[in-house]
């Protein structure tokens, strides 16, 4: 261990727990030198005493004073503490110890709304997205970084060393001035919670409608995994389906209330998406659908008054192909809408996001890393603003497995199975290939009580009237 009065650290990090504790290991490990300090002291000890050889390497502290004190200029100071008002207060108590160029990285899942203000108020404060959970944090995170390029190029040699790799290359990159790094890795979680609910939906059918046991439905999600949905959500969901509860010998998914808890980046995503007017109605179903299920006494007094859905499907009613194939045409869509909402941020927000270099850096080291993204990194290259179902190879997957989400769907609702998310993916796609849809009768209804005007087919121009009598 090293003298914390001397400056010699590379670089500093504050919040050892979950993500923070691995974070500095995979630093550590790396050949930099950490100094890290965490509020309960207690933990920073236990944290040096595990880390193994890593040790020599970390310098652990308990000041603020001290830990800044250990640092090389400029110093490079990683927060990796709950999202909201404890990153201000870390802020404004560490503050006062630091120097002209300096920089502060909010690493944690804030708000970029947040991170905005924050990247206007203090000097060298970025914010960057960090997705993988512990394991990638200790292994090699996704990281998608934000706010001033000058100070992102001087932390960039710590972070792309620690992050996953693609192909050789680092999934770290710079994403865009301001909150966009943050706003990026938000998306990231929207998406997260969409692909989860897909994958709920289907596990869902295959339990209460098909009958299927966990043991039963983990080698499903292990075949899927070997398949076009290869990615790091089915593969767990087919450990979680094979695993069982110590303590009860039950399966553990069998033991486990359905009641989901979420920290607030899918419900940002959702709110995001709404000012911008950008359609993600798969990310919306499956917020709800959290929402949904944390109603747990409403949804037992729901059973008691309208009894059970019937849900066991009739034998042969749906294949377990058919249920691979919603799954892949529910992901597809529900990323085109994800890229949709970057794109409209992108606009707004004049950040300039690069959409194939989003693609990239989530093809490893972070919850939604998947085979397909890829493929979406290399449309997003052709077409960057294309909606990703307009792309040859997505289009050709839509045809081949529109129709197995369409009978998954349209099965299960028959069978009061609930799958809104994918059901959510289905009307998406059905607008989406509709050139005259039905808002001719909205713009009616807004003009009869109204007089806000419309526009006719006939004829160009806008604020039209109808004589409504
Ligand atoms: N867990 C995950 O999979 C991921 C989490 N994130 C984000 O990373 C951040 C950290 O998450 P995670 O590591 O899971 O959280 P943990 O709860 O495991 O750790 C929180 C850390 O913050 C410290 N802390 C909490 N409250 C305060 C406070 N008021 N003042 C000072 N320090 C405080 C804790 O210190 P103490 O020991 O004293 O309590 C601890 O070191 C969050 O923004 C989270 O959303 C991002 C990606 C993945
Ligand atoms: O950022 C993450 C993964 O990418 C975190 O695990 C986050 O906590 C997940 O969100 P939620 O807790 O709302 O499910």
């Amino acid at each position: 261990m090293r003298d914390p009065a001397i400056g010699h650290s590379d670089i500093g990090l504050i919040g050892l727990g979950t993500m923070g504790a691995m974070l500095a290991l995979n630093i550590a490990e790396k050949g930099f030198a950490i100094s890290v300090y965490n509020r309960t002291a207690s933990v920073t000890d236990e944290f040096v005493t595990q880390a193994g050889d890593l040790a020599a390497r970390i310098t652990p502290t308990k000041e603020f004073a001290a830990l800044v004190g250990s640092i090389a200029r400029p110093r490079k100071i990683i927060l990796m503490v709950p999202a909201g008002p404890v990153v201000d207060q870390q802020i404004a108590e560490l503050t006062p110890f630091l120097e002209d160029g300096d920089i502060i990285i909010d690493a944690g899942n804030a708000n970029f709304h947040d991170t905005e203000r924050r990247a206007a108020e203090v000097p060298g404060f970025i914010g960057i997205g960090v997705s993988g959970g512990a394991e990638g944090a200790r292994h090699g995170p996704s990281i998608m970084g934000g706010g001033s390029l000058k100070a992102w190029s001087l932390v960039a040699p710590v972070l792309e060393a620690i992050a996953a790799r693609y192909d050789g290359q680092p999934c770290a990159s710079w994403m865009g001035p301001g909150g966009a790094g943050h706003f990026v890795k938000t998306v990231h979680n929207g998406i997260e919670y969409a692909d989860m609910q897909l994958i709920a939906e289907a596990y869902g059918v295959m339990r209460d409608g098909m009958g299927m046991t966990s043991a039963g439905i983990a080698p499903v999600f292990e075949g899927w995994n070997a398949g076009r949905l290869r990615s790091y959500l089915i593969e767990i969901s087919a450990q979680i389906a094979a695993a069982q509860d110590a303590e009860s010998g039950a399966s553990m998914l069998d033991v486990i209330l359905d009641r989901a808890g979420q920290k607030g980046t899918g419900r940002w995503t959702a709110i995001e998406a709404q000012h911008l007017g950008a359609p993600i109605p798969v990310i919306e179903a499956a917020v709800a659908a959290r929402n949904i299920s944390a109603k747990l006494e409403e949804r037992h007094a729901g059973q008691a008054r309208f009894g059970a859905s019937p849900k066991a499907l009739p034998e042969g009613a749906l294949t377990l192909e058919d249920l691979e194939s919603a799954l892949i045409a529910g992901k597809i869509i529900c990323y085109a809408q994800g890229f949709d909402l970057l794109n409209a941020a992108s606009g707004a927000f004049d950040w300039g996001l690069t959409m194939p270099a989003i693609a990239e850096v989530w093809r490893a080291g972070c919850i939604i890393r998947s085979a397909m993204l890829d493929d979406m990194a290399a449309a997003l290259r052709e077409a960057p603003a294309r909606n990703l179902m307009q792309a040859p190879v997505f289009a050709g997957l839509l045809r081949t497995h529109e129709a197995g989400l369409r009978k998954t769907a349209s099965v299960a609702m028959t069978h009061g199975l609930p799958v809104p998310a994918l059901t959510a993916a289905l009307a998406y796609f059905d607008m989406m290939r509709t050139a005259r849809g039905t808002a001719n009768m909205i713009q009616a209804q807004r003009d009869f009580f109204g007089e806000h005007g419309f526009e006719r087919l006939d004829r160009a121009g806008s604020g039209f009237h109808g004589d409504w009598g």
